[in-house]
């Protein structure tokens, strides 16, 4: 379990309850294989956290378990500092929308919505009230009377929103909730959850593949690999400090040089050498320069600083260059065939360059990030070979 992982848990002797949502050491196991491997988070209320991460990465596992859909095998879950790990679902009072959640379809909307009050044993009368209300924070008041069959899907997702914040929960779990939705009403809907998880202060574990959506809605974002969290932090904390080429490359547009580290502060790679950025995960031996498009610049390749070319640059050839609106991005292959992404805003457009020109993409230190090397994205293949060549003498 990364250091990470365990942001916001209380030492020992600390009281829990300030917490609205403490996973403690959680593991589910299916056969030998584990789908969620010693997560560990804790939640401040009022937080909006966001999985993200790869297809079977376990963060539905991880849901399911909050939920109290799956047990876990290892660890605790406690809610508002209450161990729920024995507490069946609907007594969890946790507010849920899943993908798959569906709509009862013999119910009228109102029905649906009312549903999760009926079940608390809240009289039908004003769980309806209730229910309208929620459907009017939906902006769907006038579907009351509907049967889901007749609403669209996007206006059904709204319906299974009311439903899951009717009876104001303090925790709401969701998962891939606008999966379904097309850009347009994805974008409203998001903002709509933003809204409405704010307005009752509601804790928010939400699951997505998006990561734009991520970006956009979450305070923190915990980033799931294999079965364990790899990360957790703010967006820009993931997107400015990866800790591990996985975040690097997962978060963002990104630009990876393997290098190597050495203990006077300074690093180099293939064709290139610099300074050893001060937000390194290592200060010695081998790792990955972590760069982003927008921070780097490019010129004409003049040769400043001899054959081995100027600090914290390196030496290619354009390989394309594309027009995005907002930008230019240019293509550089480097002389030992690694690719560059440089993204040059429109406003510095003169500075572009044409496909085929000799060019030095130069970077500075303080934007970079080294982080240590991937041993499973090393196994075998071109990398290897690229590193191997690195750390031979007389290159
Ligand atoms: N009921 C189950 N039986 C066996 N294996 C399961 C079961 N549920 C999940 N798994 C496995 O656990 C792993 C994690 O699955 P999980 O659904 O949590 O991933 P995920 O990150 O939510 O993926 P996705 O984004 O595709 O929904 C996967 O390898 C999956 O095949």
């Amino acid at each position: 379990m990364s250091p990470d992982s365990q942001r916001g848990r209380p030492g020992p002797g600390t009281e829990a309850s300030r917490f609205a949502l403490e996973v403690s050491g959680v593991t589910k196991r299916y056969g030998s294989q584990a789908a969620v491997d010693d997560v560990s988070f804790a939640l401040e209320p009022g937080t909006f956290l966001t999985m993200l991460g790869p297809s079977g990465s376990g963060k539905t596992t991880t849901l399911s378990m909050i939920a109290g859909f799956t047990q876990q095998d290892q660890g605790t879950i406690t809610v508002a500092g209450r161990d729920i790990s024995a507490v069946p679902p609907h007594q969890r009072g946790i507010g849920v929308v899943f993908q798959n959640y569906a709509l009862f379809p013999h119910l009228s909307v109102e029905q649906n919505v009312a549903f999760p009050l009926e079940m608390q044993g809240v009289r039908r009368r004003e769980a309806l009230a209730k229910a309208r209300e929620a459907l009017e924070m939906v902006e769907l008041g006038t579907r009351a009377g509907s049967k889901p069959r007749e609403l669209s899907g996007g206006q059904q997702q709204r319906v299974a929103l009311a439903r899951a914040v009717v009876f104001e929960p303090p925790l709401l779990l969701m998962d891939e909730p606008l999966g379904a939705l097309d850009k347009r009403l994805r974008t409203q809907m998001q903002i709509e959850i933003m809204r409405i998880s704010r307005k009752l202060g509601s804790t928010v574990v939400y699951v997505t593949h998006d990561q734009e959506e991520a970006l956009v809605m979450s305070d923190l974002i915990a980033v799931y690999n294999n079965g364990a969290i790899e990360q957790l932090g703010t967006s820009r904390e993931l997107y400015e400090t990866p800790r591990t080429r996985f975040v690097a490359d997962f978060i963002g547009e990104s630009v990876l040089l393997p290098c190597v580290a050495e203990p006077d502060g300074s690093c180099h790679g293939l064709g290139w050498h610099g300074t050893l950025p001060k937000r390194a995960e290592l200060r010695e031996g081998r790792g990955v320069l972590v760069l982003r498009p927008e921070d780097l610049t490019i010129a004409p390749d003049d040769a400043t600083g001899g054959a081995a070319g100027a600090a914290n640059s390196i030496a290619g050839t354009v390989a394309d260059v594309i027009y995005v609106g907002s930008a230019l991005i240019s293509l550089v292959r480097t002389d030992d065939g690694a690719e560059l992404e440089v993204r040059t805003p429109r406003s510095e457009a003169a500075l572009a360059v044409r496909g085929g020109d000799r060019v030095r993409v130069h970077w500075r230190p303080e934007h970079a990030v080294v982080v240590p090397e991937d041993e499973r994205a090393t196994r075998g293949g071109e990398e290897e070979l690229a590193t191997r060549q690195l750390l031979a003498p007389g290159r």
